[in-house]
């Protein structure tokens, strides 16, 4: 059996991934389109490409144990990615041990010659041998194997434990946390023009409401862009936490004036929609800034559908200075870490360091600041970001409320009163922090200030 076409479009995806930095939702689809697979192969191919890089921390432990530590790192680039490719064959996919085994050994010929296949055949033989429980109970048995298991790094799963224990959660739960971050997530709409219950009657896939977002709807399969009103930027497909959270920024009550909005890091856009079409409802002037010219023009597609919103590019930072206590309400959606959401990007958590922390919340920090000031007395600030890590949430909280003199109100009594969702979040929260184990949502923090 010659090495199928699906499995070489996931080598030369995972390769790409591990050598070049590329991006699997970007890669992938530019190789497929060369290859001009069956729906069905291109499918097969998909789901080896994402199952292989969430799990490659699992395939990786359970190979240092069958070569005596063996870094996988020493090892040429093809043969990583076969290994790993056919270890998620057989374990996950359950592809017959002959016919993965078989796969992979071609597929070393072909991209490496015959010397490695051998090795690649030992190797894979040996892991045949055990069952996946068998393999789940030796590395579970190893220091940091909850990490190796659930395939985060190490220093990722102390910071989430630590997030949850802080967030008012049981830190018990981080295995729950760890296997939710390796499920695909559903995909969800955020409906900005149109009314939901209407829509959802007249949209040519199954949908169904969202349990929290009054203005989301949910595909558990399918493809968003048969839809009409996709494709028209009526409706946008948007996480249900991140829906949440930009309307807590547009409905959280505020006393006075209403008129002036600001998205103050407003790239791809999305939160924007939400928030540009509250406030074409209530006669808000909205503003959306990006810093970066590239991620400026992807706001002006999103918020085609509303010409009236001002779209510039700047520097956050100085927005507080050059416009200040010139807003009534201010979007603060942060540049983060965005460990929040590694469910959407099955690579990213192996490019993540703990020393990018320091420099993402110096500049959360800035944004803070610059916010503040441009935030004119008893308007409304929300502040969100796609990470739970204690660093950039609670502790900038603490930042706003110390040292910039923000009060702080309650997000989980705004969500219930302004938004009408009731969420399950723990007693006495003032910030609202969600998850993907609890809530089915990427893990969101928002908090909310006056001043
Ligand atoms: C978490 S993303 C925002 C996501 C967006 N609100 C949405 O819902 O689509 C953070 C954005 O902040 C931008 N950014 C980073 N530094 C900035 C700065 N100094 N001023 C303004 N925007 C900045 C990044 O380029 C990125 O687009």
């Amino acid at each position: 059996m010659n090495l199928t076409d699906s499995r070489r479009v996931a080598i030369d995806t995972l390769l790409a991934i591990d050598l070049d930095g590329a991006y699997a939702n970007l890669k992938l689809p530019e190789i497929l389109r060369e290859a001009r697979l069956s729906p069905r192969d291109a499918a097969f191919a998909t789901e080896l490409v994402y199952g292989t890089s969430r799990l490659t921390g699992r395939y990786d432990a359970i190979f240092r144990m069958i070569t005596n530590s063996r870094s996988m790192g020493d090892l040429d680039a093809p043969i990583r990615a076969i290994l790993r490719m056919a270890a998620h064959d057989m374990l996950a996919l359950k592809t017959s041990p002959h016919a993965a085994v078989s796969q992979a050994v071609d597929a070393a010929r072909e991209y490496c010659g015959p010397k490695p296949t051998g090795f690649v055949n030992g190797v894979l033989r040996t892991l045949s041998r055990r069952e996946l429980s068998e393999w789940k109970t030796d590395v579970l048995a190893e220091r940091d194997g909850l990490a190796h298991w659930y395939s985060h790094p190490a220093w990722l799963v102390r910071e989430l434990s630590a997030a949850l224990a802080a967030h008012g959660e049981d830190p018990g739960e981080i295995a729950r946390l760890l296997v939710a971050n390796n499920n695909p997530p559903q995909v969800d709409l955020a409906v900005k023009i149109g009314d939901r219950d209407a829509l959802i009657h007249h949209l040519p896939v199954p949908l169904e409401k969202t349990p929290y977002s009054p203005i989301g709807l949910r595909m558990e399969r399918g493809n968003p862009g048969r839809i009409r009103e996709v494709r028209a930027g009526k409706i946008a497909v948007q996480d249900e936490g991140s829906q949440l959270m930009a309307l807590l920024a547009a409905r959280t009550p505020i006393d006075g004036p209403d008129e002036k909005w600001l998205d103050m890091c407003a790239g791809p856009g999305g939160k924007a929609g939400v928030l540009a079409a509250e406030a074409a409802h209530r006669g808000a002037d909205l503003v959306a800034n990006e810093v970066s010219p590239h991620r400026t023009e992807l706001v002006r597609g999103a918020l085609a559908p509303f010409p009236d919103v001002t779209i510039r590019t700047g520097d956050g930072r100085e927005i507080g200075a050059a416009e200040p206590e010139s807003y009534d309400r201010i979007l603060l959606d942060a540049p983060c870490t965005g460990v929040g959401s590694l469910r959407r990007r099955p690579e990213a958590r192996w490019r993540k360091r703990p020393s990018d922390v320091p420099d993402l919340t110096a500049l959360q920090r800035d944004l803070l600041a610059s916010a503040a000031a441009a935030l004119r007395p008893g308007g409304i600030l929300t502040y969100v970001t796609c990470s739970p890590l204690v660093a950039e949430t609670l502790t900038q909280v603490r930042h706003a409320t110390k040292a910039l003199g923000l009060k702080q109100l309650s997000a989980p009594d705004l969500l219930r009163e302004a938004i009408g969702t009731d969420i399950d979040l723990p007693e006495g929260a003032q910030s609202v922090q969600l998850w993907p184990h609890r809530h089915g949502v990427d893990a969101m923090f928002g908090a909310v200030f006056t001043k």
